[in-house]
């Protein structure tokens, strides 16, 4: 029987991660992946859905442009669009693929890929099922990183074809003329702005509660939502889908509204985007007596209840987020092997969100420091004050930056809503991992023009020292302590 090191069950983000970090310490490892290297970090996940979002944002532009200079743009058929999304997909996995080979030639021969279905029979021993049969290794340590899928709603008829989940986008042929969304969340609200940046598609979003991406701040999301709007997206408010069918191969479904009030629909697709669900299931996990609660395996900083066998990823059903599964990766190893440089912690990740137009975040937004009783100074400012956003012609966003409600005004958290906002957060992430206030960033050269100078003029206004004055841009400035959910004004 081969033994390993370390064998590293599912080859997404957190695996890959996870098997790389364990080479660096020079141990025998076997990674096992029952379909396609990359997972959901590549393939009806991350990357492809930013491309969909990348080429939908373009070809906003372009439609932008065209009715402002007065030109006609060609339409772009859905089959050329998803051709470039499976090329970019396809590139990335080529490039994980070629990268594990070449580690092999290097010389070091420590890493073995298989390709398979694999099953714990105990805490060291794993089963793969390949094509060509079984084989059972042995290993010291074995990495879970099986990642997740999309949760389905039992009296919804999923069919992956008509109705779909993120999972079979790529099984539509054409353009939708119209399509239901079902759940408001991060994938709903990315699909809805990918569809209906295109323009083919009529959009509708089914929406649980009162507004769309219920975690993130209302100033926020009322940006977000006026832009669906504007492109013709219809979000069904504080309504609930009491039925769903296909009929006549399109899709009919009936709401209730919080007021009771019943309506029916028809639209040529549906997207299913209600949450995802760790895969735990099939592994052989409980025969072992890995500890499982009702959301998934319990473990104690990647560990689980079995000291050799760790969980990674989205497995862990905690955040599904491919830095953060990379970052448990590469944390689980050096656990086993060292002591890890830095501790596990997850309150400082950045995030960004493919929405129009983009919103970065980092650390805490107000409704996550009020659920923590924490008060805070926030201070606001519009891209409109921002040299870079003028000159992009595109003034919409603004950046809101919150620090302790002290002396020290240590970051607790930003959010950028608008163009380049992902490049503006990086900064500040830094400057939260290192516990410091906002001194340092007022102070730092930033480059000229940038959105990132927008930032600094937010740290200055908490120092009273902005260029622009709050006091005097009453719209588009404001510095505020928020003390117990109450606001006011910080005048210097
Ligand atoms: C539409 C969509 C968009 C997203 N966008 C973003 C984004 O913009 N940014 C971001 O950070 N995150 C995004 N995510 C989330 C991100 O894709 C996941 O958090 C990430 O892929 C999780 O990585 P993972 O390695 O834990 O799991 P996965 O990527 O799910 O990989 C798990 C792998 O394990 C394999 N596997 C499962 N069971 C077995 C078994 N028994 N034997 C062998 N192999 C097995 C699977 O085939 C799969 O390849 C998105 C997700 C979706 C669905
Ligand atoms: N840009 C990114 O970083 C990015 C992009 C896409 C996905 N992701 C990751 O993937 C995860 C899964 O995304 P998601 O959008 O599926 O989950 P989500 O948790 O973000 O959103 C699910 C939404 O569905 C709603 N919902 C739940 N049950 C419903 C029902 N019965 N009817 C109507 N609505 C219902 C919820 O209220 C919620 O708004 C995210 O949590 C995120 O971690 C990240």
């Amino acid at each position: 029987m081969n033994k390993f090191d370390v064998c590293v069950i599912g080859a997404g983000p957190s695996g890959y991660a996870a098997a790389m970090r364990a080479l660096d310490f020079k141990k025998k490892v076997i990674l096992i992946e029952r379909n396609q290297v990359g997972g959901a970090g590549v393939h009806d996940g991350a990357l492809s859905s930013k491309t969909w979002w990348e080429l939908s944002r373009d070809y906003f532009t372009l439609r932008k442009h065209g009715k402002a200079f007065n030109f006609k743009v060609p339409e772009i058929p859905f089959q050329k669009v998803k051709a470039e999304v499976l090329k970019a997909t396809s590139e990335r996995k080529d490039l994980l693929e070629f990268h594990m080979t070449s580690m092999n030639n290097n010389g070091q021969d420590l890493l073995t890929f298989k390709r398979g279905e694999a099953k714990l029979l105990s805490k060291n021993n794993v089963e793969i099922l390949g094509d060509n049969g079984a084989e059972v290794i042995e290993a010291d340590n074995i990495i879970l990183a099986t990642g997740s899928r999309p949760r389905k709603l039992p009296n919804l008829p999923i069919d992956e074809k008509i109705v779909v989940t993120s999972d079979g986008i790529h099984n539509w042929t054409e353009w939708p003329k119209s399509m239901v969304i079902v759940g408001a969340g991060v994938i709903g609200c990315e699909f809805a702005t990918i569809f209906s940046n295109f323009g083919k598609t009529q959009v509708n979003l089914i929406d649980k509660g009162e507004r769309i991406l219920p975690f993130e701040d209302g100033d926020v999301v009322d940006v977000i939502e006026n832009n669906l709007e504007e492109k013709h997206v219809l979000v069904h408010r504080n309504s609930k889908l009491i039925d769903m069918k296909i009929v006549n191969g399109e899709v009919e479904y009936e709401l209730e509204y919080d007021n009771g009030e019943k309506k029916k629909f028809q639209v040529e697709k549906a997207l299913v985007s209600v949450g995802r669900i760790p895969n735990y299931e099939n592994l052989g996990l409980q025969e072992i007596g890995v500890e499982i609660d009702a959301r998934g395996i319990i473990d104690d900083l990647t560990q689980t209840s079995v000291s050799n066998i760790y969980a990674v990823g989205d497995i862990t059903a905690d955040i599904a987020l491919v830095n953060v599964g990379e970052l448990e990766g590469r944390y689980a190893i050096e656990r086993i092997y060292g002591k890890p440089l830095h501790k596990l912690i997850y309150e400082n990740i950045s995030t960004i969100m493919f929405l129009a137009p983009e919103v970065a975040g980092v650390g805490f937004n107000e409704i996550q420091a009020k659920q923590k009783g924490i008060n805070y100074k926030v201070t606001s400012l519009r891209y409109s004050n921002i040299s870079r956003a003028t000159a992009m012609r595109n003034t919409q966003g603004f950046i809101k930056l919150l620090v302790t409600n002290d002396d020290k005004m240590k970051i607790l958290g930003m959010r950028v809503v608008g163009e380049h906002a992902s490049s503006a957060i990086q900064a500040v992430a830094l400057l939260i991992s290192m516990d410091k206030g906002v001194e340092e960033l007022a102070e730092l050269i930033h480059p000229h023009p940038s959105i990132i100078e927008g930032i600094q003029e937010c740290a200055r206004m908490l120092l009273g020292k902005s260029m622009l004055k709050p006091t005097v841009l009453l719209e588009s400035m404001a510095c505020k302590t928020c003390v117990g959910g109450v606001y006011e004004n910080i005048i210097y």
